[in-house]
């Protein structure tokens, strides 16, 4: 479990992170979004125990996270810009992680081999931007993290292999609860493997929302009538968003889908469609005014 706590952390005077309180449940996949300057790799790299916070608490499991080194051993942290030891091979980096995790897992490692078909002699400094990144997940996943925080994770990534590592990432999850925190300027890029989405803002947490609650609360149908929309339909539903397509009437609708379904059949439409909704769009009708100034921030 992550608790973060009315944390602040200002750079010459100028808070990058102000009053963040965040609860992340173990085994549970959170995402961080933001954009440029928004303040999440502050956060995260408090959360890494590299930058200590101005003020407030931020706890991994109960402990303090800065100067933690007990708690270190249980943490991997993928910056935006992942780093390796100058010259390093990965197989050498292998050798240097092992000495310093206690839970390093030469077995894991060898597996991953296969999975990522990088060669492990050649210089990490030599390989593709992406392929750096993909060693830093091959390296980092064998320490055995309880905690993964992921700076900018898919940015360098093919579709492919951006597949391949949200795959390998929910597998650990699902298998030792793993926690990860994932940061991102774009919704769309990690909305598929998150449970949990925060948004940043200026420095602030704008919200945090459980995907599922999102996803089963609101709706969008299409809906199209013989002799127009029946008189008292939209009030009875709640409506959020209402939009004419030619002769069909788009709704955005909070509810349950049960009672919503009900309810439109009783008026007899002859087209009734449940339309798919991204989670880009529920966070802009969710938030009605605050989700159009910040649609920038999630598209
Ligand atoms: N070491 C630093 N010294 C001074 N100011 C900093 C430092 N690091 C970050 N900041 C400032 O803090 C604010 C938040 O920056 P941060 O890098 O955390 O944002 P971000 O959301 O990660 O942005 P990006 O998506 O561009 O990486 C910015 O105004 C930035 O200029």
């Amino acid at each position: 479990m992550i608790q973060v706590k009315h944390i602040r952390k200002a750079f010459n005077s100028q808070p990058a992170v102000q009053n963040v309180d965040m609860n992340i449940r173990q085994g549970s996949i959170y995402g961080l979004i933001g954009s440029n300057g928004a303040g999440k790799t502050t956060l995260i790299k408090m959360l890494a125990g590299i930058y200590k916070q101005d003020s407030g608490e931020m706890t991994m499991d109960g402990e303090p996270v800065f100067g933690n080194t007990a708690l270190k051993d249980r943490i991997f942290f993928i910056p935006d810009q992942p780093y390796f030891l100058p010259q390093y091979t990965t197989k050498q980096m292998a050798h240097f992680y092992r000495s310093m995790y206690s839970r390093w897992n030469g077995q894991r490692f060898e597996k991953l081999k296969e999975v990522f078909e990088i060669d492990m002699n050649k210089k990490i400094h030599t390989f593709s931007k992406g392929v750096q990144r993909q060693v830093a997940f091959w390296l980092g996943l064998s320490t055995m993290p309880d905690f993964l925080i992921l700076d900018e994770p898919m940015d360098g990534l093919d579709p492919v292999v951006r597949r391949k590592v949200k795959n390998l990432l929910v597998q650990d999850v699902a298998e030792r609860e793993m926690t990860i925190l994932v940061s991102s300027h774009n919704l769309r890029e990690i909305e598929d493997f998150c449970d949990h989405i925060g948004i940043l803002h200026k420095g602030q947490l704008l919200l945090e929302k459980d995907i599922d609650d999102l996803k089963s609360d609101i709706h969008k149908v299409q809906l199209a009538y013989k002799d127009g929309i029946p008189e008292g339909l939209t009030e009875q539903l709640s409506v959020l968003h209402s939009e004419r397509r030619g002769s069909v009437q788009v709704l955005i609708v909070r509810g349950s889908e049960d009672e919503i379904v009900d309810l439109i059949k009783k008026t007899s439409p002859v087209i009734f469609d449940w339309l798919p909704l991204t989670l880009e769009e529920i966070f802009i009708y969710e938030m009605g005014d605050i989700g159009y100034a910040i649609k920038n921030v999630i598209v």
